[in-house]
């Protein structure tokens, strides 16, 4: 069973405005909302490839409801932690660039806390855990290491997309999967990271330390897949990007939900930059027939 960690979930409330102006009153010319939040965008599209998954993490109120009933509705399992105030409502403004409003998130107590680190402990060896997005304020900065540790003791296959400060603090528990994009691990090297080329350079080092499959995203401009054995680079199909929103998120379940099919990197590489830009193409999460129209744009060669 593949698991998502979303500590903080929302509901995306996207809005299209022609061309927003600040301080005045503008009308949307589209609007939408999905469940949102990095693990649940991960458990949606692992559904659509007919994967099992069971989405983890706090919901609560009337925003809480709207993203379990989607997600049952859809066939995603859940088994959420309660919280007493509102999931958190993200605002993706879509003008002449892309703004993104992201809520704090309700507060989470300590009981709340020990009850979802018990589901954690309920999971079995082999399990793989996907933890991804931003830890609410009110949670200690160290819970992702503390899950990592559970995982790591339960010997659970760990998926870390986390970036800033916990980006580094997770390498250590040796991840079986990781997907920085290039300025998350520009960041982590204190570089500037343009081409795949670097991008294959300092993925190696995350390698080096310990981590088993790295992919290195840069949006539009390629992807590399790295491993111990193995550097791959991938051309990424062009199209109209829609609403990047959840396209790294589809990236990570692309590549899980081949994986799991196949057993092959190569080719849940392939799948994986395939599903993100299919998101990215898409208003909301993909579909799989998207996907595998893209996939021949998708071109992976070995970098030497
Ligand atoms: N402009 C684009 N054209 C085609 N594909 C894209 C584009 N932007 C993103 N993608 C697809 O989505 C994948 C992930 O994108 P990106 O590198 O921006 O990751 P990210 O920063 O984690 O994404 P997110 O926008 O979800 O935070 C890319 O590898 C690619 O497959
Ligand atoms: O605030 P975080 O947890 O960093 O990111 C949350 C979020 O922006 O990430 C997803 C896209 O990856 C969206 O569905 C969601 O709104």
């Amino acid at each position: 069973m593949i698991y998502t960690v979303t500590l903080n979930p929302s509901v995306d409330y996207i809005v299209e405005v022609e061309d927003v102006q600040l301080g005045g009153l503008n009308r949307t010319t589209n609007d939408m909302t999905f469940p949102g939040g990095k693990g649940i965008n991960v458990s949606r599209v692992l559904n659509r490839y007919d994967i099992p998954t069971t989405a983890l993490g706090f919901v609560g109120g009337f925003t809480g409801s709207y993203i379990k009933n989607i997600l049952n509705d859809e066939g995603v399992q859940t088994d959420f932690v309660e919280t007493n105030g509102n999931t958190r409502i993200n605002v993706k403004l879509k003008s002449t660039d892309e703004t993104e409003i992201n809520g704090r998130g309700p507060v989470i107590s300590q009981s709340q806390l020990q009850l979802f680190l018990q589901k954690i402990n309920g999971l079995e060896k082999g399990d793989i855990l996907v933890i991804a997005g931003s830890i609410p304020s009110t949670l200690p900065t160290t819970i992702y290491e503390e899950i990592a540790e559970l995982a790591q003791r339960k010997e659970l296959r760990l998926v870390a997309d986390v970036s800033g400060a916990a980006l580094p603090l997770m390498i250590g528990y040796r991840p079986f999967f990781m997907k920085p994009n290039h300025h998350e691990i520009g960041e982590l090297y204190g570089v500037e990271i343009n081409t795949v080329e670097e991008a294959a350079t300092y993925g190696k080092k995350l390698i080096d330390d310990g981590v088993e499959n790295v992919v290195v995203s840069m949006a539009g401009n390629g992807a590399v897949y790295l491993s111990k054995d193995k550097v791959l680079i991938a051309t990424v199909p062009k199209g109209t990007v829609k609403n990047s929103v959840g396209a790294g998120d589809s990236l990570v379940a692309g590549f899980l939900a081949q994986y799991s099919k196949t057993n092959n990197f190569e080719e849940a590489f392939r799948y994986g930059v395939a599903t993100g830009s299919a998101t990215a193409f898409s208003d909301d999460l993909c579909q799989i027939p998207d996907v595998e129209a893209l996939l021949p744009q998708v071109i992976v060669t070995e970098w030497k």
